[in-house]
C-alpha cells in the first residue's frame, strides 16, 4: 500500500476553524501528534480510544531523553510509529521489547547531533528518518541519493513552519509522506485563501489510468469484505471526508452520495490508495440494506462466513423469533457460558481435520454469541487483535492456575499477592510509582510532585468540550445523536432516549448480580435516609420575630453514570437512590450506550428502582448539554450530578457558569484518586492492592502513599507487591498509565504525614495506620475515609453504605461528597407579629437610611404607623 499522501497534524489546542474535525481527519488514516510530558496523559488515553481509527505517528522526541518507559507505554497501547531521540533509540533497542525496526523513526536536526551520529545510528537499521525542519531537507535528499531508500521504507518529512503548496507538491515529488498542520488544511469546498482542501491534496497524489481522470474506487466493509466497484473524484473525496459518508463520483450524474435515496447510506471509517496510487479503497460502515441497487449487502451475491454470521445474530438480539435457540442463548447466559466452555473442551480434545473444523466452528459460534450480546462485533475483535500485535512489552503466555498441570503441583499463592517479581531482573518493565522522602525536598517540590496530571491541559479540554456543548445546545437531538455516533462508536443508535416503563427484556441480569445490587441499594438507602432533616429548624430571635428553615428536594436532576473506560452501574445506585430519598419530582439518568446501541441492563434495573423516568444514551460533554439545556427528547434539569472523564467534569463547569441554563451542578468530580497513609504495621499486599483499585479507573486516575517511618525493605516490598499484582491485572496498561505520574511520599512522623493528605486534599483517605480510628481526627480534607485494614476503599464504592461520587482535584477542600443535602436546597422563612414589628422596625429603618434605600424604611413605617392609629 502506498503511504498516504500527507500526514496531517491536528492541533488539538487551537483546533482549525475551517469545517476540519478529527473525524475527518481520521478517514485519512494518518494523523501525527507531537507528545510531550505535558500532553503525555492525554495521548495514552486518546491512542487506544481511538485505536483502528487513526493510524498514530508520534513525535516522542521530546519525552524524557534517559528514560524510554513512556515511549514504550505509547507503542504499547497502538502507537504505530514512533519518532525518537538517539538516546531514546538506544534504550529501546533492548531485546526483551518486540519492536520491529519499522515503528521507529529516529529524529535529527534536533538537540546537538552530528551527522556521524547519525549515520552510525542508522547504517545497519531500516529506520526511517525525520527531519523536524525544513532547514534540513537538502542533507537528507543528499544522503538518499546516496544510500538509496531500499531498506528504509519511509521518510517522513514535518515542518514546524508552515510550508508554501508549492513545497509541499515539490517535495512529494521524492514520494515523502508530507505533515501538514490541519491549520492549514479545510475541507470547505468555499475554501479561503491559502487554506488546503483535503481532498484536493489527498488526490493530488493519486494518478488516474482512466481518460476520464477518475479513480477506480473499491468500497469494503470492517471486515474487507468487498461491497461493490465505484469512482471517485477529487470533489467526491472532498465530499466524503466533509460529511464522514460514502460519497463517489457517478460517471451518468456527477456526485453521487450513496443511499440519499435508497436509505442506504455509509459512514466513511477511512480511505486508503492500493500500492501504485491508482486505486482507492473506502472502508465503510454500510446502513440499510445494503449496497447493492438489487437490495443485497454486496454486488457480488449472497454474504457468508462469518460476517453473515454476525449479521444474523445482531438481528436476532434484536428480535428473535420466540424458541429459537439463539434466543434461549441470548436470554440464559449460563447457558451460554457452559456451552463456551464445552466447546472450547472439544475442541482441544479433536485431531482430525474434520473435527478441528467442525468444533472451532461450533466455539466460534458461541464466542460471537457472547460478543453480540455484549455488543461486541467482529471489527472491535480485529482491532483488539491489531492493537495486540502492537504492544512491545509482552505476557508471559502462562496459563492460569488450574489450566496447567504444573500449576497443580505448585503451592497456591494467596490471590492477591502473585510472588514478587525481581526489580533488577524487570527494571525496565516495572510498574512502580516515584518516591520522594519529603524531608529532602522543598514545600514547592512536594506540590510539583504532588500535582494531579489531569490538572496540566485545560485548555487542551476546552477547546474540545466548548464546541460540543454550543451545538447540542443549538441543535438539540441532531447534534447530541452525531456526538455519540461518533464517541461512543454506535452508527446504528436512532433514539438518544430511553424512557419508562423500560421493558423487561432491556434489565435481564443474573441472580447473583441483582442480589448484590438489592443488598448494596438497602445500604446506601440506609444511610442517605437517616440524613434527613427530622423537622424545620425554627428559632425565635426576639420576641415576635420567627426564623425557619426548611428543607425541599431539587425538583429535577440529571445523574451522569461514567461509561467510557468501564461501566458503572454501581454510580447509577449511588446517585439515583439519594434522589429518591430526597423526593426529587424527575430523575433522569444519562450514561453512554453500548456500540449496539443498548445500555447495561444492571443501570436499566436501577433507573427502574429508583424510578428513573428516561435514561439518555449518551455520554461526555454532548449528554451533559442535553441535560443542561433540554433537547426535543432530552427533558431540561435543574442540577446535574455525577463523576465524569475531564470532558465530563469540564462541561459541566461551563454549563453551570452559563446563566442561559439555570442549572447547577454537585461538584467537580473528574478521575478517581486515592491518597493511602501506611506505617509499618500495614500490610504491604493490602497497600498495593488499595492503591491498584483506583489506578485501574484510567490512566488520568492518580494514587499516593505516603509511608510514615517506613524501612527500605518495607518500601521495597510493597513496591514489589505493586508490581506483581499489576502485572496479573487485565486493565495493566491503564494501571501502567495511571502509576506513571503516581508518587511515594516518605515521611518520618504521623503529623507530618497528614499534613501532606490535607495539602492533597485526596477524594479516597485510607488509613493503614496504628490507632487509625483515634486519627480520624487529624483529616481537614477528604472526600471519604477508609479506616483500619479490614477497609478497602473497593466497599465504599460499591456496597458499605456511603457515597462513591466524591470531589477530586483537591476540590475536598471545598466540596462534599454527595450525600442527601446534594439533592436538597434550603428554603428560609421569617413570621413576626405586631410585636415582633415593634421590637425590630427601628432597627431596619435606621439602616435602610443609612443605605438611602427609602422604599424599605417605609414599608415597615407604614406598619408602625398603621398600628398607632388603629389602637
Ligand atoms: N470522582 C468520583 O466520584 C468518580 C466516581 C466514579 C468514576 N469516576 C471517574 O469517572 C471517570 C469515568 O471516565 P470514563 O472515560 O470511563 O467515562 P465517561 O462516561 O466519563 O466518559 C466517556 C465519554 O467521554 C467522551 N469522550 C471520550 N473521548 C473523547 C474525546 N476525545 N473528545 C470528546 N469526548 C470524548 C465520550 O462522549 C464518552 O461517551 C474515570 O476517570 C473514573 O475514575 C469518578
Ligand atoms: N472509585 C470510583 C470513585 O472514584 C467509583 C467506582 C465505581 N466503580 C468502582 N469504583
Ligand atoms: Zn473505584
Amino acid at each position: 500500500m502506498a503511504a498516504a499522501p500527507l500526514i496531517p497534524a491536528y492541533d488539538f489546542v487551537a483546533p482549525p476553524a475551517t469545517g476540519l474535525s478529527t473525524a475527518s481527519i481520521s478517514h485519512l488514516s494518518w494523523v501525527f501528534l507531537v507528545v510531550t510530558s505535558n500532553n503525555y496523559a492525554e495521548a495514552l488515553e486518546f491512542i487506544p480510544q481511538n485505536f483502528g481509527l487513526f493510524n498514530f505517528l508520534i513525535d516522542a522526541s521530546s519525552l524524557p531523553a534517559d528514560d524510554a518507559s513512556q515511549i514504550k507505554a505509547l507503542l504499547n497501547v497502538g502507537a504505530s510509529k514512533v519518532i525518537t531521540s538517539l538516546e531514546q533509540l538506544e534504550l529501546l533497542r533492548d531485546p526483551k521489547l518486540h519492536i520491529e525496526d519499522d515503528r521507529l523513526i529516529l529524529a535529527i536536526g534536533k538537540g546537538n547531533k552530528t551527522r556521524e551520529d547519525f549515520e552510525n545510528a542508522i547504517r545497519n537499521t531500516s529506520l526511517g528518518v525525520f527531519v523536524p525542519d525544513v532547514t534540513d531537507v537538502g542533507f537528507v535528499l543528499g544522503w538518499l541519493q546516496q544510500y538509496g531508500t531500499e531498506n528504509r521504507p519511509s521518510v517522513y518529512i514535518s515542518f514546524k513552519a508552515t510550508p508554501t503548496l508549492e513545497e509541499v507538491l515539490e517535495l512529494m515529488k521524492v514520494d515523502a509522506s508530507v505533515v501538514i498542520n490541519s491549520k492549514d488544511l479545510t475541507v470547505d469546498s468555499g475554501k479561503e485563501e491559502g487554506l488546503l482542501s483535503v481532498g484536493e491534496i489527498y488526490s493530488s497524489a493519486l494518478k488516474s489510468d482512466r481518460s476520464d481522470g477518475l479513480f477506480t474506487t473499491l468500497v469494503v466493509d470492517e471486515l474487507g469484505v468487498a461491497l461493490g466497484l465505484v469512482y471517485s473524484s477529487k470533489e467526491s473525496i472532498n465530499e466524503s471526508l466533509k460529511t464522514g459518508a460514502g460519497v463517489y463520483q457517478s460517471r451518468k450524474r456527477g456526485l453521487w452520495y450513496k443511499g440519499a435515496t435508497s436509505g442506504a447510506t455509509q459512514e466513511l471509517v477511512k480511505i486508503d490508495m492500493d500500492c501504485d496510487g491508482d486505486c482507492l479503497r473506502f472502508t465503510v460502515r454500510q446502513k440499510g440494506k445494503g449496497f447493492c441497487h438489487l437490495e443485497t449487502r454486496t454486488c457480488f451475491g449472497v454474504s457468508s462466513g462469518l460476517g453473515a454470521l454476525e449479521a444474523t445474530l445482531k438481528s436476532r438480539l434484536g428480535s428473535a423469533p420466540e424458541g429459537s435457540y439463539t434466543a434461549r442463548l441470548f436470554k440464559d447466559p449460563k447457558l451460554l457460558r457452559a456451552k463456551i466452555m464445552e466447546e472450547a473442551e472439544e475442541l482441544c480434545e479433536a485431531t482430525s481435520k474434520d473435527d478441528v473444523a467442525w468444533e472451532a466452528a461450533d466455539l466460534l459460534y458461541f464466542a460471537l454469541t457472547k460478543c453480540v450480546s455484549a455488543g461486541v462485533g467482529l471489527a472491535d475483535i480485529e482491532r483488539n487483535l491489531d492493537a495486540k500485535s502492537l504492544k512491545v512489552v509482552r505476557r508471559k503466555g502462562d496459563a492460569k492456575g488450574e489450566r496447567t498441570n504444573e500449576k497443580k503441583e505448585q503451592s497456591t499463592p494467596t490471590p492477591s499477592a502473585p510472588a514478587p517479581v525481581s526489580q533488577k531482573e524487570e527494571s525496565k518493565d516495572r510498574i512502580e510509582m516515584k518516591r520522594y522522602f519529603a524531608s529532602e525536598i522543598s514545600p514547592e517540590e512536594l506540590e510539583a510532585v504532588l500535582k494531579r496530571p489531569s490538572q496540566k491541559s485545560s485548555n487542551m479540554i476546552m477547546g474540545i468540550v466548548n464546541p460540543i456543548i454550543k451545538a447540542v445546545k443549538e441543535e438539540g437531538d441532531k447534534a447530541l445523536l452525531g456526538y455519540t455516533q461518533k464517541f461512543d462508536r454506535c452508527p446504528n443508535l436512532e433514539s438518544t432516549v430511553l424512557k419508562a416503563p423500560y421493558p423487561e427484556g432491556l434489565m435481564t441480569i443474573s441472580p447473583e448480580v441483582k442480589a448484590a445490587i438489592d443488598l448494596s441499594y438497602e445500604n446506601i438507602y440506609k444511610f442517605h435516609a437517616a440524613q434527613k432533616e427530622a423537622k424545620p429548624l425554627e428559632v425565635e430571635t426576639m420576641p415576635g420575630v420567627k426564623c425557619s428553615r426548611f428543607a425541599r428536594p431539587v425538583e429535577r436532576v440529571g445523574l451522569y453514570i461514567p461509561g467510557g473506560t468501564a461501566v458503572l452501574p454501581s454510580t447509577a445506585l449511588m446517585l439515583g437512590v439519594p434522589a429518591m430519598v430526597a423526593g426529587c419530582k424527575t430523575i433522569v439518568f444519562a450514561s453512554p450506550p453500548r456500540p449496539d446501541g443498548s445500555i447495561t441492563p444492571e443501570i436499566v434495573y436501577i433507573a427502574h428502582k429508583v424510578g428513573a423516568e428516561a435514561i439518555v444514551l449518551a455520554g461526555g460533554a454532548q449528554a451533559v448539554a442535553a441535560l443542561a439545556y433540554g433537547t426535543e427528547s432530552v427533558p431540561k434539569v435543574d442540577k446535574i450530578l455525577g463523576p465524569g472523564n475531564q470532558f465530563v467534569t469540564a462541561a459541566k463547569m461551563v454549563v453551570s457558569n452559563d446563566t442561559g441554563a439555570t442549572v447547577s451542578i454537585d461538584m467537580p468530580a473528574g478521575p478517581s484518586e486515592v491518597l493511602v497513609i501506611a506505617d509499618k504495621t500495614s500490610n504491604p499486599a493490602f497497600v498495593a492492592s488499595d492503591l491498584l483499585s483506583q489506578a485501574e479507573h484510567g490512566v488520568d486516575s492518580q494514587v499516593v502513599l505516603i509511608a510514615v517511618d517506613m524501612s527500605k525493605e518495607m518500601l521495597q516490598d510493597i513496591d514489589d507487591q505493586l508490581h506483581a499484582q499489576a502485572m496479573a491485572l487485565p486493565r495493566v496498561d491503564i494501571v501502567r498509565g495511571a502509576i506513571d505520574h503516581s508518587v511515594t511520599v516518605v515521611v518520618d512522623s504521623i503529623e507530618r504525614a497528614f499534613e501532606v493528605s490535607n495539602l492533597y486534599a485526596p477524594e479516597h483517605l485510607i488509613l493503614q495506620i496504628q490507632d487509625a480510628k483515634a486519627c480520624v481526627e487529624k483529616v481537614q480534607n477528604a472526600g471519604s475515609v477508609f479506616i483500619g485494614p479490614w477497609t478497602p476503599e473497593s466497599v465504599g464504592d460499591y456496597s458499605a453504605g456511603v457515597n462513591h461520587s466524591l470531589p477530586t482535584y483537591g476540590y475536598a477542600k471545598q466540596y462534599s461528597g454527595v450525600n442527601l443535602a446534594t439533592y436538597v436546597k434550603h428554603i428560609t422563612s421569617s413570621e413576626l407579629s405586631a410585636e415582633g414589628l415593634q421590637n425590630l422596625g427601628n432597627a431596619v429603618m435606621d439602616l435602610a437610611a443609612v443605605e438611602g434605600l427609602d422604599a424599605h424604611r417605609m414599608a415597615v413605617k407604614i406598619r408602625l404607623d398603621h398600628m398607632k392609629t388603629s389602637k
